[in-house]
C-alpha cells in the first residue's frame, strides 16, 4: 500500500473488528494504574504530566517522539542522538522532554510486543500498512499500554498527530486500530499474544520484545557464565528498563566532595563511581563541563580499574599502558587518569579518525603528558611495537549485547549474521595484543557483550593459539577494585577452558546493574 492509499484511507486500511466492545475511557483510565509493569522498570508517570491533546494538531512532544522514530527507520539513525536534536528543534520544556523521552525509547524498545498486538487489530500483515503509520500506531498504543495516559488523550492526540503528519484518512485507520487496542488491559493483550507461541523461548521473545536469537543467545550466556537459565526473564527485563545515569569521577582530577554537595550519591559497586542523582541533568554536576567528571557506566569503571590494579606477575616495569580500541574513550579517561597519578603513559588507539577525535575530547582534562593518541588499525601492533607493553586494554568491537538498555532500537537492527565478522576481528586484535604484550604484562580483554561466541570462545582461541598465554584469576583481580560484596558475578573458568586455573568475570544488567561487561586478564609467560 502506498503512502497515497494512506492518506486517502484506503479501503485496506481496516481495523479488525470485534474484540470486548465497550471498554470506555473509564474502564481504561482505571487499567491504566494498574498497568503492565514488565519490562518498562516501573510504573511511568505521565498521567497528570501529558501534554495537552485538545489541538487538532500535533503536539510538540508526541511530535518529537514521531520524528525520532521515523528518522531511526528511515534514516539508521541513532535514537540516543536524534532525540535530543528533536527537543531542542522543538523547543520542549522539561516536562515534555521527559515525555517524549519516555515515548520514544518505550514504542522503540517495546517494538516486537506492540507489533504482536498490534497485528491482532488489523486485518492484514503489519508489514503492509504504511511505515509512517506503523510508527503512529506504536506511539499510540506504547501510550495505552505502558504509561499513565488516559485512553482518550492517547488515542485523540495519536489522531490528530496522524492527520497533521501523514494525512486525515490515515487518522480514521489509526483511531479504530487504537480502539481495539484500548478493549484489553495489558495483562489480557500479552496473554493473547503468547498464544499459539511455539515455546517458552518465543513467548518471552514476544513479551519481552527482543528477537528470538537474543533471548537465545542471552540464555546461553547466563549458563555458561555460571549462572541459572531462570534468570532470563529478569535479565531481559532488565534491559527493558532505563539505566540510571553512572558517572565517573576521574581520580585526581574530580571532586567528590563537590559531587556530594550537588545532590550526586556514590555507587554501591566501585569506589570512584557516582549515580547522577536527584533526577538532575548530569551536565549540571561540577566537573562534567571540564571533563573530570564523565558520563561512564560503573562496569566500564570496573573493568578498567581492574586493569590498571593487577599486580604485574613478574614485577618490572609498569611505564608503558596501550588502550588498543580507544573510541570514544571513556575507559581511555580513566586510565590515562590513572597513568598520570601512577608516572604510567597511555598510548590510546582508534581506528576511524572521528572516533580518535572523541578520544582527544574525553581526555582533555588529563595531563596532557599522561597519554597521546593513534589512529590505525590495531591489528599492526603485532608487528609493529611485539612485546612492547606493561598493560593493555583491548574492549573489542562487539555486538553490543551488552548494553541493549542504553540503544532502545539496538536490538531491531542486529543480527546473528553480524558475530562471525565480529568474532573474527576479535580475534585478530586479541592476537595482536597479546603480541604487543611484554612478558610478564596483563592485558585485558573487555566486551560489552556476554555473547559466548564473543567471551569465553575468544578467551579459548588466544589460550589455544599462544601457548605463552596465561588467563589470571580476573574474578579476583576485579573484586579487589569492587566495593566488598558488591561483584559476585565472577566464576572458575577450568569448565569450560581447558586446563587454565584463572577465571573471568562476566556482569549483568540484572545482577550488578551495569552494562552486561566481559573481562579476562591475561599475562605472557
Ligand atoms: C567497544 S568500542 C571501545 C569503547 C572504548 N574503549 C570506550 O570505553 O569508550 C570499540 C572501538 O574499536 C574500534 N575499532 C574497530 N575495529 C578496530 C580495529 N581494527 N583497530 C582499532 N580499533 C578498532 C571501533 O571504532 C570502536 O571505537
Amino acid at each position: 500500500m502506498s503512502g497515497n492509499d494512506e492518506r486517502r484511507g484506503g479501503g485496506q486500511n481496516k481495523a479488525k473488528r470485534g474484540g470486548r466492545g465497550q471498554g470506555g475511557s473509564d474502564r481504561r483510565d482505571e487499567q491504566g494504574r494498574q498497568r503492565h509493569r514488565g519490562q518498562g522498570g516501573g510504573e511511568r508517570q505521565f498521567g497528570a504530566m501529558a501534554p495537552g491533546t485538545r489541538s487538532r494538531t500535533a503536539d510538540p512532544a508526541r511530535a518529537t517522539a514521531f520524528e525520532v522514530l521515523r528518522a531511526v527507520e528511515e534514516n539508521d539513525a541513532y535514537a540516543n542522538l536524534a532525540l535530543p536534536a528533536a527537543i531542542r528543534r522543538h523547543q520542549l520544556d522539561r516536562r515534555d522532554a521527559g515525555f517524549a523521552t519516555e515515548l520514544t525509547y518505550g514504542a522503540l524498545r517495546e517494538r516486537g510486543r506492540l507489533d504482536a498486538i498490534l497485528s491482532r487489530c488489523i486485518d492484514r500483515p503489519l508489514a503492509r500498512v504504511d511505515a509512517p503509520v506503523v510508527d503512529a500506531l506504536r506511539l499510540g498504543a506504547y501510550q495505552l499500554l505502558q504509561m499513565r495516559v488516559p485512553a482518550h488523550a492517547a488515542l485523540d492526540a495519536t489522531v490528530a498527530l496522524t492527520r497533521d503528519l501523514i494525512g486525515a484518512g490515515a487518522g480514521g485507520f489509526v483511531n479504530a486500530v487504537l480502539r481495539r487496542v484500548s478493549e484489553r488491559t495489558p495483562q489480557e493483550w500479552d496473554a493473547l499474544v503468547v498464544e499459539g507461541a511455539a515455546d517458552e523461548m518465543e513467548a518471552l521473545s514476544i513479551l519481552t520484545s527482543h528477537p528470538a536469537w537474543i533471548v537465545r543467545a542471552l540464555k546461553q550466556s547466563l549458563v555458561v557464565h555460571g549462572r541459572s537459565a531462570e534468570d532470563l526473564p529478569g535479565l531481559l527485563a532488565a534491559d527493558n528498563a532505563a539505566p540510571t545515569v553512572n558517572l565517573v569521577s576521574l581520580p585526581g582530577l574530580g571532586d567528590p566532595d563537590a559531587l556530594a554537595e550537588a545532590g550526586a550519591e556514590p555507587s554501591d559497586l566501585v569506589p570512584g563511581a557516582w549515580l547522577s542523582g536527584l533526577g538532575g541533568d548530569p551536565g549540571r554536576l561540577p566537573g562534567v563541563a571540564e571533563g573530570t567528571v564523565r558520563v561512564q557506566d560503573a562496569g566500564s569503571q570496573l573493568v578498567a580499574r581492574a586493569l590498571a590494579a593487577a599486580e604485574l606477575p613478574q614485577g618490572g616495569p609498569d611505564a608503558a599502558w596501550l588502550d588498543l580500541c580507544a573510541g570514544p574513550g571513556g575507559k581511555a579517561a580513566l586510565l590515562a587518569a590513572i597513568a598520570a597519578d601512577r608516572g604510567a603513559h597511555l598510548e590510546a588507539n582508534e581506528v576511524a579518525p572521528h572516533r580518535a577525535q572523541l578520544v582527544t575530547q574525553g581526555l582533555k582534562a588529563v595531563p596532557q603528558d599522561a597519554w597521546h593518541i593513534e589512529v590505525g588499525d590495531g591489528r599492526r601492533y603485532a608487528q609493529e611495537a611485539p612485546a612492547r607493553f606493561d598493560r593493555i586494554m583491548l574492549d573489542a568491537p562487539c555486538s553490543g549485547l551488552g548494553a541493549l538498555r542504553r540503544r532502545p532500537e539496538a536490538r531491531w537492527r542486529k543480527q546473528p549474521s553480524d558475530i562471525p565478522a565480529l568474532t573474527k576481528l576479535q580475534g585478530e586484535l586479541l592476537l595482536s595484543a597479546f603480541d604487543a604484550l611484554r612478558p610478564g604484562g596483563v592485558l585485558a580483554y573487555v566486551t560489552c557483550t556476554p555473547h559466548a561466541a564473543e567471551t569465553l570462545a575468544v578467551v579459548e582461541d588466544l589460550l589455544h593459539r599462544r601457548p605463552q598465554a596465561r588467563l589470571m584469576d580476573t574474578g579476583s583481580v576485579v573484586d579487589s577494585v569492587a566495593w566488598p560484596d558488591t561483584v559476585g558475578a565472577t566464576r572458575p573458568a577450568d569448565a569450560m577452558i581447558g586446563s587454565s586455573t584463572g577465571s573471568t568475570v562476566q556482569l549483568f544488567p540484572d545482577a550488578q546493574g551495569t552494562d552486561a561487561m566481559f573481562m579476562a586478564l591475561f599475562t605472557r609467560v
